[in-house]
């Protein structure tokens, strides 16, 4: 994905910050330290081509940020990032401050105690598809979409998870792995009259 020189800057800013906190606390895998522009930045960045930036976005488990960082730096317009680990959010916060992200809001705790709505809900190797639902669908406005990246588990989360929800999904390749997929999710409820 294309960004300007700025956003650029500020996503190498961000790069280092994280690489640095990775020796203090386990944020990324260190064999992925190298690839951190595809494997972590560029992985986060390709959310912006499945929702729009002028939304509200929900972040699940941001860890370090990814994505919900990456989308903030990239022109978001606003994010809440909610992380139960109060050392992560610190380091969040502190990422938030010096790289004046003013689009930032960031929760410590869990999602299940959040309230709020959201126009798009991601969440980055944090729950399946199944819990993710479960824990986060009465935060999602109606009109609302998720934007769920997935390892090579998609298709079987899917259907395990079609099995309890209902609603329109697409599963989108990724960018930066072959392997993987977005799911792409809307009008998501969960299913009625089961036995
Ligand atoms: C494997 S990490 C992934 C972090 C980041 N999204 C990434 O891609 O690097 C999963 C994160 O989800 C967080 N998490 C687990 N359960 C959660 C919950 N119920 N609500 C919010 N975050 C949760 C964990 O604390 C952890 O930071």
């Amino acid at each position: 994905m294309i960004v300007s020189r700025e956003t650029s800057d500020k996503l190498e800013a961000f790069a280092d910050l994280l690489l640095g906190e990775n020796s203090r606390q386990n944020l990324i895998s260190r064999r992925t330290e190298e690839e951190i522009r595809v494997r972590h930045i560029d992985d986060s960045l390709q959310l912006l081509e499945h929702a729009p930036v002028d939304a509200y976005w929900l972040d699940i488990g941001s860890g370090p940020g990814l994505p919900g960082l990456v989308l903030a730096i990239a022109g978001v317009r606003h994010i809440t990032l909610v992380e139960p680990r109060r050392l992560r959010t610190e380091f969040l916060e502190h990422c938030r401050e010096t790289l004046a992200l003013q689009n930032v809001t960031v929760i410590t705790g869990k999602v299940e105690n959040v309230v709020g709505h959201f126009d798009v809900v991601t969440a980055r190797a944090v729950a399946t598809l199944d819990k993710l639902f479960a824990m986060a669908s009465p935060l999602i406005a109606p009109t609302g979409r998720w934007v769920l990246p997935k390892g090579r588990s998609a298709e079987m989360e899917l259907a395990e998870a079609r099995t309890t929800w209902q609603g329109d999904f697409e599963l989108k390749p990724s960018r930066t792995d072959p392997d993987a997929r977005i799911l792409v999710a809307q009008r998501v409820r969960r299913r009625t009259g089961r036995k």
